[in-house]
């Protein structure tokens, strides 16, 4: 056990106004391709296939549709939230439904000063017209490479990459895992397994992550989200994954005194030793339940503890949220500053699964000269 006072790192030197928030580099860890898609966009597609929306008129009126997603998934339960996506995955089972989607993704985050995102999708939910699976990640990369090119050619700078996740309830984790391997000099960064979390332990998938570590390729896990320290602790001590997937539930393991010390049990203590970085997602929490609001988010408490904090969107449709939103809230509710924002952006830059010297060219030529540029 250890003992350690809860001080800040140093005080928030300003509070930043939205607009320096928008232009601050932001990077983007976790994110799903299927729950970030626009309104509009889910009812033109649903509207060409015929698939039916819960919201009648939804092309002509796409705000009603981004409510009902928004409203349905704030359900305090990961698996009705994840119900939604029904919808998402419905329309995206054609190339060029699936290239239209991962561009938009592209130019959404660019418009939010995203610099480098990774951003996550589960093959094997695109296959219901025939796709293989090659096929969907190879139509994914092409909206990807488009998007790229249209922030490029609006004289902005993205780098976005592929994380393939598998479904913890399906069966299908190891031949993911060899696609991510296949595809790994071609934009995809990594592997990942989601969905619902109590019942489908990641040890589950044991022999794709072995497989994953034999071939020096890097791999997340959704854990300590719906479930707490036994899946956090099989994701990383059974399966060695390099980052968790959430993790917030870490601070079960973190015992607050009246006195305001704190001790860390071994794993919280291993997690924050390694440096072993935190995908948190406060938005996504409040409605899933696992945080009761932003001020109660334990991303406070880790934050001032150094933990490997990093902020990102999970579900933009879901949550109606964007990575400002994320950030801005996070000002709101605990008064952070440029400077925690520019600490958790060089965080996540760190923990990205790109070689590292294209982590440091970020850093050193876009993250730090974007702050600074604010003045921080
Ligand atoms: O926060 C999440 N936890 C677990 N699974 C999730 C979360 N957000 C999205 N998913 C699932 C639903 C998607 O269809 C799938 C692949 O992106 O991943
Ligand atoms: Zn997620």
């Amino acid at each position: 056990m250890t003992a350690l006072s809860a001080e800040p790192i140093e005080a928030a030197p300003d509070v930043p106004t939205p607009d320096q928030v928008r232009r601050a580099p932001k990077v983007l860890l976790h994110d799903h391709l299927d729950g970030g898609l626009r309104p509009a966009t889910v009812a033109e597609l649903a509207a060409e296939i015929g698939h039916e929306l819960p919201v009648p008129g939804a092309v002509a009126d796409p705000d009603a549709l981004g409510r009902w997603f928004r409203e349905s998934a704030d359900s305090g339960s990961l698996e009705r939230y994840l119900e939604t996506f029904v919808h998402t995955v419905a329309v995206m089972q054609t190339p060029e439904a699936l290239a239209r989607v991962a561009r938009e993704c592209v130019e959404d985050l660019a418009t939010d000063g995203v610099v480098y995102a990774e951003v996550r999708y589960a093959p094997e939910q695109h296959v219901e017209q025939g796709l293989s699976l090659d096929d969907v990640v190879a139509a994914v990369q092409q909206g990807f490479d488009e998007g790229v090119g249209a922030v490029a050619a609006a004289g902005g700078r993205i780098v976005v990459r592929q994380l393939l996740t598998a479904m913890r309830h399906q069966a299908r984790s190891m031949e993911i895992a060899e696609l991510a391997v296949a595809w790994r000099d071609r934009g995809v960064a990594g592997f990942d397994i989601a969905g619902a979390e109590a019942g489908f332990p990641p040890t589950r998938h044991l022999d794709a992550f072995e497989y994953l570590q034999r071939e020096s390729s890097h791999f997340t896990i959704h854990a300590g989200e719906a479930f707490g320290l036994p899946s956090i602790w099989e994701a990383i001590q059974w399966c060695g994954a390099d980052r968790l997937g959430h993790g917030v539930r870490i601070v079960d393991d973190v015992e607050v005194g009246e006195d305001g010390s704190v001790r860390l049990g071994r794993l919280a203590a291993y997690v924050r030793d390694t440096r072993i970085p935190l995908e948190l997602c406060p938005a996504s929490n409040v409605q899933t339940g696992a945080a009761a609001s932003i001020a109660e988010h334990p991303i406070g408490l880790l934050r001032d503890l150094r933990f490997r904090v990093t902020v990102n969107t999970d579900n933009r449709l879901m949550s109606d949220t964007s990575m400002s939103a994320e950030m801005l809230a996070l000002v709101e509710a605990f008064g952070w500053g440029l400077t925690d924002l520019r600490w958790v952006t060089i965080n996540a830059m760190k923990s990205a699964f790109l070689p590292f010297d294209e982590r440091l060219e970020i850093i050193d030529e876009v993250i730090k000269p974007g702050y600074a540029a604010l003045g921080c």
